[in-house]
């Protein structure tokens, strides 16, 4: 059976969907390097990041290329006396899934280790935020990038120095530089802990 443009069951394919699929489609075929961080300040908190880092690298999709030391950090944004301290660490990662999908997949890892969303900046026991996509600036509040307080948080900038020195914060500046300009107070390396980057 023949069908004409004017064939009424042959709907256009709204430019939205062509748009999506297209981009999809490149970042299928065009892995990009990411930044995660992650901070646990309840529970077993190496534990916790080590499950955090596995299941990262268990996502299709998604390599884990480099993992940082593990930083014990105070609390940043509140009365540091009002909760446990941080682990903090930050995984470079390569990724074919597109910045929504990685967004997704940092939830559900929180959702594994049953972080609770009650209190801003409470107290959890995992915290995964992307701190850069490749050199995307947004500022879509469910996914702005780059992450617009790592800038101004030594518990990011300084375990990302380690793995990266050269790094830099697309659109704000060179991660040294933005660390050379928060300083280092309440961030501890524990050179007595180490993550293991997977297999
Ligand atoms: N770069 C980003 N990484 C993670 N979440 C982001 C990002 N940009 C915007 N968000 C949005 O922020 C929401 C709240 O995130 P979350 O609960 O992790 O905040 P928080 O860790 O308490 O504070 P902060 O955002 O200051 O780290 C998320 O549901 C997400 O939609
Ligand atoms: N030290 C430290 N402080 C924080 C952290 C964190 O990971 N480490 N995360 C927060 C919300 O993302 C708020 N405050």
């Amino acid at each position: 059976m023949n069908s004409t443009p004017t064939d009424p069951t042959v709907q256009p394919v709204p430019a939205s969907v062509t748009a999506q699929v297209d981009a999809a489609d490149s970042t299928l075929s065009n892995p990009r390097w990411a930044v995660l961080s992650l901070g646990a300040n309840l529970g077993n908190r190496m534990e916790t990041l080590q499950g955090a880092v596995d299941a990262l690298e268990d996502t299709p999709g998604l390599r884990v290329k480099a993992v940082s030391p593990v930083y014990e950090t105070e609390p940043w944004g509140v009365d540091p006396s009002s909760q446990p301290s941080y682990f903090n660490a930050v995984v470079v990662v390569k990724t074919t899934l597109p910045p929504d999908s990685l967004l997704e997949r940092a939830h559900a890892v929180e959702e594994a280790f049953h972080r609770v969303r009650d209190e801003r900046w409470g107290p959890r026991t995992i915290d995964v935020d992307i701190v850069s996509y490749a050199d995307v600036v947004s500022d879509d509040p469910l996914l702005t990038l780059p992450h617009p307080r790592a800038h101004e948080r030594a518990f990011v900038l300084r375990p990302w120095h380690d793995v990266e020195p050269d790094a830099q914060l697309p659109g704000v500046g060179a991660v040294a530089e933005l660390l050379a300009g928060v300083g280092e107070d309440g961030v501890q390396a524990r050179g007595d802990l180490e993550l293991r980057l997977p297999e």
